[in-house]
Order: C-alpha cells, then structure tokens, then sequence
C-alpha cells in the first residue's frame, strides 16, 4: 500500500525563513481563525449578507471598474510572501467546531477539508492582488482547477489542532497558481497531512471578462525553484489537454489494452463479437454507476452569487466515497484528488446532476470519475460544470472494472492516465508517511 508522496514541503515556502503571516497588513499577525476566512472574503468583494440584497451588491460591485488595470505591467509585482497565509482550525482547543467536521467513523469530512482549501485559495489571491488604494477588490477570483491533492496519511483526527498555510506561488497574466499545506498537531508539533495545487483565475468586478494580476516577485533560488514548477505544472496542462482522448485517439499501447480487455469479455462457446460475459472477479463499468442531484439553493451561493466551488467538490467528493464503497465493500480512503476542472459557474436556481463512476481499479486503489451538469428548471438543456477525478484505497483487493462500450473504454483508458499520473513514482520510492 502506498500513499501519495508528499513533495509539498519541498512546494512550499517554509515560515520561520523571512516568511511570515500578512507582510502587507502589520494587524495580522498569527493564524486567522477558519471562521475569519469567509467574513473576510466577504468583507474583501463587499457580497451581500441577505440573498435579496444580491441585485444591490452586484451593483455596488460595478462601481469597483474603474480600479481594474488596464495591464499587468500597472500593477506593483508582489512577493511570495505578500500572500502568506496561515489559518486555523483548532478542533482540539473548540470541540464546538467538531460537529461539522465529524465522520461516523470518527474522522474529519475530507469534503469540509476541501471547502476549507477553496476559501483560503481565494484570500490567498485576493491577498497578492490587494489594491491599496481601494477597500473592496474590484477582482472577482474564481476556481478555475484543483491541480492536485497529495494525501500523506490514511485518515484525519477530529480531536487535534489543524493548520492550514499557503501562498501564491506562480503567476500568469490573469491566473494565479496557490500552494497550500495542512498539517495536523501531534503532540507538541504539526505533521504534514496533504499538500494541494489550486489554479485561480481573476475576472472584472462583474465576473463577465478577465482581469490582470499583479506580477510574482522572484527573491531566493527556493522560489526560483516554485515558480518554475507552476511553468511545468501549465506545460504539463497543456499537453495532457492536447492529448485528452476527447481530441486524439488512444496510443498504440491503449489500443491493445481495450482490445486485450474486450476479447477477454468474449463468450467462447458462442463465436460473435456480442455475447459479452465478465471474466470472473469483475464488474461492468456501467454497474458501478451512483447518480444524485441538488437543487442549488442560495444558502450554497459563493460571494458572486454563483455556487460555491467547495460546495461542488464536497458534494462530488461524497458521491465518489459511497461509489468507491459500494464498488469495494469496504472502507475507502481518499488518497490523491487531481485535475478537478471548474468549466462553467454553477448558478444558484439550476439543477446540479452529479454522476459518478469507477473507471479504473488496480490492486486495491479505485479510481472514481464524477461528472457533473447543470439544467434550469425552465430549458432541459444540460451543460457539463465540472469533472472531478479521486483515488482510492480500498482496505481489500477490489475487483476489475470493464468497459463494454467504446465511450466506457475512453473513460477506463482516462482513468488509468489519472492513476498513472501519480502511483509510479509513489510506487518505487515507498517513501511516504504512515500515519502517527
Ligand atoms: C450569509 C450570506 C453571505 C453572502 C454570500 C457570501 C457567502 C460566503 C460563503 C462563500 C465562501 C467563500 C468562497 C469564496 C470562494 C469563491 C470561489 C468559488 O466558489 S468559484 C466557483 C467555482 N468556479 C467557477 O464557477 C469557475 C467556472 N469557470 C469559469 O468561469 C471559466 O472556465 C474560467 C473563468 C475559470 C476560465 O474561463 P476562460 O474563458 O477559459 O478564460 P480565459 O481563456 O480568458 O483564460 C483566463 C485565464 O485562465 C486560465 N485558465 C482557464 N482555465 C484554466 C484551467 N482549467 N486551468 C488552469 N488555468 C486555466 C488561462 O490559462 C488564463 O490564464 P492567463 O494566461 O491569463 O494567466
């Protein structure tokens, strides 16, 4: 069994050298509380308390246009540490706050975790982007990817202190690429649990065009190091995009794969190519289907009045748990989370259709693939939001997933290159932690 290896220290500025909380802001100091995330976002995009006052905020919002930079050369640059952010989630000083954390099996909510890391990317953005000059940002800062979640241990206490730090750690000329890390406090000191890669994007004071950020800073070789990482990371992006089996067919080598898979679904005793029958310890790909869906209501709504992007990955995350259970039959852990794409805003009103699915399994790791599409209750059209992709690790063997249509083949092929992407080098280096 291996965990993904947690490489974010080393993508991570560590505090204590010249770094610390909220350089351009001498009144923070120390880690924020986790509650002080969201009242400062708030407070930051100046977002309506009461749904019906939204139409007044969005207006009061159009106001903010003047201060947009009309390029990326206008902005001061900012420096890594400018956006340093540490937050804290004190389960073991408040046990108020565990309710909403809290597992049946004793655990924290990874689906909160993820909330969590959603806000504080934003605050990290809107941190590297202040305007001095202005008290709300004239920025509207959206998810635009989960890059990728690392995990570094099998499950999260509820008892213990968390903290979570990160800053903006590349910058192009409308997207910012976060660094965050959580560690969790044992005994006298904090230990590492995941490391995440978040991309923002900056879009006008109404969320309708893009809007420039201010440009990074590079001070020490370590941030060099950071900021050449966020280049590769968009390369690599790019190029997985440029090979997506949605644009180009598969490989020589996933060619045979699917065809290898699809003569061993072959009856024998009948020779044609439809009698299908599913070699043994095995299930059908479309047999492992779970579908939800969610009326989007306002309490959801992130401060744009769409739905929050946290909202999305916990609702999807779940669906993907009770999808890696029911297929696995046992408890399943959650071990990297990667490429979660957010295409199109989720509007407060629609339909949210979530649909999950086990697309590719090996050993004991379960690789889940939801997809989710919105609908108004006024047109039938479906529009694709989001893809989310999780793995996990189930405590026994699992079974092997078949693909039996063409689709379902392009769907198990895209799985096996999300698990690919990660479990080599987790495999020959072992070199992960186990937990305390
Ligand atoms: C009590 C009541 C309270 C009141 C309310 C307040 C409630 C408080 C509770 C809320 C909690 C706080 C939450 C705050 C968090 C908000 C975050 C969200 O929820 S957000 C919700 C969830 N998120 C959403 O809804 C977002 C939905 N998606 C979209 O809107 C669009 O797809 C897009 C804007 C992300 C990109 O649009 P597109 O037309 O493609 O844009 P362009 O071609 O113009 O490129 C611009 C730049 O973007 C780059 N880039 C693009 N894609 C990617 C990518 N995949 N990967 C990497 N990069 C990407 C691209 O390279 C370029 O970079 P650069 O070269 O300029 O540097």
């Amino acid at each position: 069994m291996f965990y993904r290896l947690c490489t974010f220290n080393k993508g991570l500025l560590i505090p204590g050298r010249g770094l610390t909380q909220g350089s351009q802001d001498p009144k923070e100091q120390g880690p924020l509380h986790i509650h002080e995330v969201r009242v400062k976002l708030r407070e930051i995009v100046g977002a309506s308390t009461n749904w019906r006052d939204h139409v007044k905020a969005v207006e009061e919002r159009k106001l903010l246009h003047g201060f947009l930079a009309k390029s990326q050369e206008g902005l001061p640059p900012r420096r890594m540490k400018d956006s340093y952010t540490e937050v804290l989630l004190p389960l073991g000083g408040q046990p108020e706050l565990r309710e909403k954390y809290l597992t049946v099996q004793n655990t924290v909510r990874f689906g909160r975790i993820l909330e969590d890391l959603d806000s504080l990317g934003v605050l990290i953005c809107y941190k590297h982007s202040k305007i001095q000059a202005a008290q709300r940002s004239p920025l509207s800062i959206v998810t635009a990817l989960v890059d990728k979640i690392d995990m570094c241990k099998k499950s999260i206490s509820p008892e213990q202190d968390i903290k979570f730090s990160g800053h903006v750690s590349w910058v192009g000329k409308t997207s910012m690429e976060v660094k965050m890390q959580m560690l969790q406090l044992h005994g006298d000191e904090y230990t590492p649990v995941l490391g995440a890669t978040f991309v923002m994007v900056a879009r006008d004071s109404e969320n309708k065009g893009p809007a420039f950020v201010n440009p990074l800073l590079i001070e020490s070789p370590e941030e060099e190091e950071l900021f050449a990482q966020g280049e590769l990371n968009k390369g690599r992006r790019i190029a997985f995009s440029s090979t997506s089996l949605l644009k180009v067919a598969p490989s020589a080598e996933e060619r045979t794969t699917i065809h290898e898979m699809f003569l061993n679904t072959l009856d024998s005793k009948t020779i044609s190519f439809r009698s299908r029958v599913l070699p043994p310890n095995a299930v059908w790909m479309e047999d492992s289907k779970l579908k939800s869906l969610l009326v989007c209501h306002p309490q959801e709504r992130n401060i744009f009045n769409r739905i929050f992007g946290g909202f999305l990955m916990r609702k999807a995350y779940e669906l993907a748990w009770a999808t890696a259970c029911s297929f696995g039959g046992s408890r399943p852990f959650v071990v990297a989370v990667d490429d979660i794409m957010f295409q199109k805003p989720v509007e407060v009103g629609s339909l949210l259709f979530l649909s999950s699915q086990v697309c590719f399994t090996q050993d004991n790791y379960i690789q889940v693939r939801v997809h989710s599409e919105v609908a108004s209750l006024q047109s039938k059209e479906h529009t694709t939001t989001n893809v989310f992709h999780f793995t996990f690790m189930s405590e026994k063997e699992v079974p092997l997933v078949f693909p039996k249509t063409y689709g379902e083949s392009m769907l198990y092929l895209d799985g096996k290159r999300h698990f690919n992407s990660w479990a080599p080098v987790n495999l020959m280096t072992k070199n992960y932690l186990v937990e305390p």
